[in-house]
């Protein structure tokens, strides 16, 4: 089943400036998508079309065979999570149990079952020793964290994450892409990931990177394919990650694509 199918989307912000024409997308259930592009070539709006913030102007969108439209709206929401770029703007509870409770209590969980399922979802993170702590305490990537926590205690197929590492610093981007890593790792085909980044690193971690180019989808591969695309990714404003740049720069180094460890492992095979 797919998670999301996108078919013939047509959308502009203004009148007679289309953004998307007749987009297409499909994102199988269990994977892991990265959407990268450069600043401003739609990647945002494209996530707040599916989940519904912005209507299409004509054009299909589905999520796990139902299509999106105001009637959909509130059961296609029920199953895609969202977490966005700024930590800080993200909380709504005085504590971080309050804010996980947030999305339960607008659900109408009965408060006694809340309990379990705030503990089961920060624990999730990493962060259920933090159930009492104010938000405001918290660095940046506990932040990003806790909003993940909000967000899969409400048990969603999908997460969206739109660039939600890049106001981190490396230990805070570290921990929330663990995270990540162990979420995929436990839930496998239950959990769809779609993270929206610039930061290549981040989209080697996926299954999958689609290339947004100005509302057009520019390049759909492996990381391992994308990567070794220099020149067409320069084209369209995005670098090679810095490992597959030095590997380049290296007049010996193989010909295929090398992960950061796989290059580290050839480069210490070399003799001084
Ligand atoms: N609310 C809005 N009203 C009008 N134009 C908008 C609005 N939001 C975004 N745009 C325009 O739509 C285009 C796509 O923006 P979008 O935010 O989707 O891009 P993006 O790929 O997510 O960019 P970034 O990497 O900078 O976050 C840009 O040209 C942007 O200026």
């Amino acid at each position: 089943m797919n998670a999301i199918t996108i078919d013939n989307l047509n959308y502009g912000y203004q009148e007679g400036e289309p953004l998307f024409q007749d987009f297409q997308l499909t994102v199988p259930e269990g994977q892991w998508l990265s959407i990268v592009g450069h600043n401003g070539s739609g990647k945002s709006t494209l996530a707040k079309l599916v989940l519904g913030l912005l209507e299409a102007q004509s054009g299909d969108i589905t999520v796990f065979g139902q299509e999106l439209t105001p009637a959909s709206l509130a059961a296609v929401r029920a199953q895609v999570g969202m977490v966005f770029q700024n930590p800080d703007n993200q909380f709504v509870g005085a504590t971080v149990a309050d804010d996980v409770a947030f999305g339960l209590e607008n659900r109408q969980v009965p408060s006694a079952e809340m309990p379990a399922l705030i503990e089961a979802a920060l624990q999730q993170v990493g962060m259920a020793d933090f159930a009492d702590r104010e938000p405001h305490t918290l660095s940046g990537g506990q932040k990003q964290r806790v909003a993940l926590a909000s967000v899969l205690a409400l048990k969603p197929k999908v997460i969206i994450l739109d660039e939600a590492t890049a106001m981190l610093d490396p230990a805070g981007k570290s921990a929330v892409l663990a995270t990540l890593q162990e979420l995929k790792a436990k839930y496998q085909d239950q959990l769809t990931l779609i993270m929206i980044t610039h930061d290549m690193d981040e989209a080697a971690l996926a299954d999958r990177i689609v290339v947004i180019n100005d509302g057009e989808l520019a390049l759909d591969e492996k990381p391992a394919a994308l990567f070794v695309q220099g020149a067409a990714l320069k084209q369209l404003g995005l670098d090679q990650p810095f490992e597959t740049q030095l590997q380049e720069a290296l007049p010996k180094a193989p010909q295929q694509y090398l992960s950061k460890q796989e290059l580290a492992a050839w480069l210490s095979t070399l003799k001084a």
